[in-house]
């Protein structure tokens, strides 16, 4: 199988950066971002008295604005400090017809509403699936710390899923298989705050189209909600604590004994929020279905098998939804 054509998941549609929107002194986000049925009623007051962001790389590049060197000099003079913003994520891009890299995923129409936030995803393991121009190119300690970090997560990972093999009673190379030479992937998401949040959504609900996902809040800022018997429930960020949740992938190998979870991401009125999210998959190589030891003439299959690279393929080519793309997948 050629590579290239197999690691290319899929692409989303161009749409921009919400950070650089959030930015903007807008009074209301453009129409595609806003949820409520209601006409939106804005607060016209200040929404956030925040630290002035400065393109230093702009000034670097001695593509000198004129007034992006006086903001320095305002942000010097007023506040005696600023937040130091380069155009470094721009390196990282996406590219056409990919969705890894800085931008947004699951954007597949112009009519479609859109997340109230940036992403950066890359796929991390097996290594020789990682794009040149992505995690190589990281400023070095931040690479360091993320390939230290997906180690760490291969290991916490596979051991998560020979213990939930063990408690379903299913053979237990069955999980080695599909995911010892899995594939793992991270998204990293960045929620600017919102003046009127209940206006927004940061993440549509979904569930995660993986096996599994080890997810760090990595600031205080709450904002991610599971639902569970139909109402959200905030999942409160713990010093210190993964959230790790079911996906899609696991919902189908354990045909339906752990289901994958609907979750989504809200935003803040005054704080941004960041998390990362790891992505455990199957080995793209391969295919996936219910577990043959789990199955019986009393628990027939209740989904398909399928290729990892064209369920993940089918994935990326929809709007998230719920659990829909599930759902299609059901026999
Ligand atoms: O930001 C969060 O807490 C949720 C992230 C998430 O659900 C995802 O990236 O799939
Ligand atoms: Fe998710």
């Amino acid at each position: 199988m050629e590579v290239s054509k197999v690691t290319k998941l899929g692409s989303s549609l161009h749409v921009p950066s919400v950070l650089e929107l959030a930015k903007e002194k807008i009074d209301a986000a453009p129409s595609r971002y806003i949820r409520s049925d209601q006409v939106p009623v804005l607060s016209s007051a200040n929404p956030a008295i925040v630290v002035p962001v400065i393109d230093l790389q702009l000034l670097f590049d001695g593509d000198l604005l004129e007034t992006e060197l006086n903001k320095l000099h305002q942000a010097c003079k007023e506040w005696g400090f600023f937040q130091a913003a380069t155009e470094e994520k721009k390196k990282f891009g996406q590219l056409e017809g990919d969705v890894e890299g800085y931008g947004q995923a699951f954007v597949v129409s112009e009519e479609q509403k859109l997340d109230w936030a940036d992403m950066f995803y890359m796929v991390t393991l097996p290594t020789h699936l990682r794009k040149p121009h992505l995690l190589p190119q990281l400023p070095l300690s931040f690479r360091n710390a993320i390939e230290a970090y997906s180690m760490e997560l291969k290991s916490l990972a596979m051991k998560t899923f020979k213990l939930m093999a063990k408690a379903l009673k299913m053979n237990p190379e069955e999980m080695e298989m599909l995911f010892e030479e899995g594939m793992q992937s991270m998204r990293m998401n960045y929620y600017p705050p919102y003046p009127e949040p209940d206006q927004v959504i940061g993440l549509t609900p979904h569930s995660d189209g993986g096996a599994l996902t080890i997810l760090l809040q990595l600031n205080e800022a709450e904002g991610l909600q599971v639902k569970k018997d139909g109402i959200w429930v905030p999942v409160k960020p713990l010093p210190s604590a993964f959230v790790i949740n079911i996906g899609d992938v696991l919902e189908i190998v354990t045909n339906g004994i752990y289901p994958s979870i609907e979750h989504r991401g809200v935003v803040n009125s005054v704080k941004e929020r960041m998390s990362l999210a790891t992505f455990l998959s199957p080995n793209l190589h391969g295919e996936f279905g219910p577990a043959p030891s789990l199955l019986s003439s009393e628990t027939p299959p209740k989904y398909k098998r399928i290729g990892t690279a064209d369920f993940l393929k089918g994935l990326f080519a929809q709007k998230l939804d719920g659990k829909f793309y599930l759902q299609t997948l059901r026999i």
